[in-house]
């Protein structure tokens, strides 16, 4: 249970919206957890004081918030005389929760400074009540963020960072898996956004699903329902199972497997990093009669979310295993779903906090160990049979590069994955498919599919 402090005799009641969203941003910036899950289960325990629309705030605030942090860094710096990191972490969050409110939702300055220093009353204490609402006042002076961007005299990469949001390893991350300048901004600019919710329809009907949830069928994958917003959770074939939350890009990625062409029998699949199970789920509901899946995942926590996302599902086996050293005999798997432990600098619209807690150090070892899983998928896979090499993340250390350490091996054959998605434009990278955000409203995923030669 998170802190919740008094509101006293006299004072005003403090904002449910905004103490929500300030108790999620310290619980991110003290403790390292995720916003994606600490913010539902505040919401869950705090609905009978939140309305719908307070929970929508909340959220607004929460999101904007964590994924502005570089540039309301970078307006604070100028406005407070100590370094940031030297304020006591509350009166930071604080300061970035009223700033937020300011340069991007445009709240009134008098509404954003009077409700951020009845928080800094009651969470910090009175003096710092003076400090927020001055620095909070010259906030609001200095206009919204364009404004802000400008009067930081940033250009170029700087810029494009204050304006996206993105620190700037992860623009040249970005710039080499597009190749070029030419889309970047906009590729940078949609990776900012809210995200539209996306379920999909595992064994129920996507028209019954799209019917029931008000939301518009998705362009890419025949299971994908997209809807503006709302709480899926309240769906009925969400409870049931039936459905799910699910990218349309990560519903694609599991669908690459399904259909990369194969010769021989088609039997035994496995699912290698499975956890939590989202594209497992989706695998056995689209799976032929006779399929046995397996999936397998290093976390006993994370399995254990499989084992419940396949709770209805027959046929399955769901292991705790390195997939390194995975209990399997080589070659006993027709298909292989390996969708790698990465940066997730393609699902940064989701886990908004990431891109700054990520570091370009981060990459190498990820890399590695991805190399060592494909290895470990290619022993995995009979000859003839097809691996499917997915990450959420367009980092070209991560993907082309992964792949092309295998890709000139005798046994092994790279089969191009784009003509198999033929409605989807302007997916091709390489052999390989990379959805983005800017092109097709997805997470920037990334799949290729390798096929054992016999
Ligand atoms: C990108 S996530 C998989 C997401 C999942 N396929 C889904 O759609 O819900 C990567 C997973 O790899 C797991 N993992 C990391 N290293 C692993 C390893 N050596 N062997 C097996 N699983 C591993 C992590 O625990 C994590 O659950």
């Amino acid at each position: 249970m998170q802190h919740r402090p008094e509101s006293r005799r006299g004072a005003p009641v403090l904002d449910g919206a905004r103490l929500t969203a300030y108790d999620v941003l310290h619980g991110v910036s003290s403790r390292d957890a995720y916003a994606n899950l600490l913010l539902p289960q505040l919401l869950r325990e705090r609905a009978a004081d939140l309305s719908p629309r307070d929970a929508a705030f909340a959220t607004q605030l929460t999101y904007g918030t964590l994924r502005a942090t570089g540039t309301l860094d970078a307006v604070l710096a100028g406005l407070v005389s100590r370094p940031l990191g030297e304020l006591e972490p509350e009166l930071l969050d604080l300061l970035r929760l009223g700033a937020y409110q300011v340069i991007d939702l445009r709240v009134p300055a008098h509404a954003a400074v009077d409700t951020t220093v009845a928080l800094a009353r009651a969470i910090v204490g009175t003096g710092a009540s003076g400090l927020v609402n001055a620095v909070l006042r010259k906030v609001a002076d200095g206009g919204d963020r364009a404004a802000w961007v400008q009067a930081l005299g940033a250009t170029g990469d700087e810029r494009l960072s204050l304006l996206t949001d993105h620190p700037q390893w992860i623009i040249d991350a970005w710039r080499g898996a597009l190749g070029s300048d030419a889309e970047l901004e906009d590729a940078l600019l949609a990776d900012d956004e809210a995200p539209e919710v996306h379920l999909v329809a595992r064994s129920v009907d996507r028209a019954t699903l799209i019917a029931s949830s008000d939301g518009l069928p998705g362009p890419w994958s025949p299971y994908a329902v997209r809807l503006e917003g709302g709480d899926p959770g309240l769906l009925p074939e969400v409870r049931s199972g039936s459905a799910g939350v699910q990218d349309e890009g990560s519903q694609v990625a599991a669908l690459a497997l399904v259909r990369a062409p194969l010769d021989g029998p088609d039997a035994a699949w496995l699912d290698m990093c499975a956890g939590p199970g989202g594209k497992a789920a989706l695998l056995a509901a689209v799976r032929p009669e006779g399929v046995r899946l397996t999936a397998a995942d290093r976390s006993e926590h994370r399995v254990g979310l499989v084992a419940s996302a396949l709770r209805d599902a027959e046929d399955v086996e769901v292991l705790v295993t390195d997939g390194r050293t995975g209990p399997w005999e080589a070659g006993s798997f027709d298909r292989v779903l390996l969708d790698a432990p990465c940066t997730g600098l393609g699902a940064l619209r989701r886990r908004p906090e990431v891109r700054w807690r990520r570091t370009p150090e981060d990459v190498a070892p990820l890399a590695e160990l991805q190399r060592e899983l494909l290895d470990a998928a290619l022993v995995a896979v009979r000859p003839g049979g097809v691996v499917a090499y997915v990450t959420c993340s367009p980092h070209t250390a991560e993907t082309v590069d992964v792949v092309a350490g295998v890709a000139d091996r005798d046994d092994v054959e790279v089969l191009p994955v784009a003509p198999l998605f033929p409605g989807v434009p302007d997916a091709a990278r390489g052999d390989g498919l990379q959805l983005w955000p800017h092109r097709h409203g997805t997470d920037a995923m990334f799949v290729a599919l390798l096929r054992r030669r016999s």
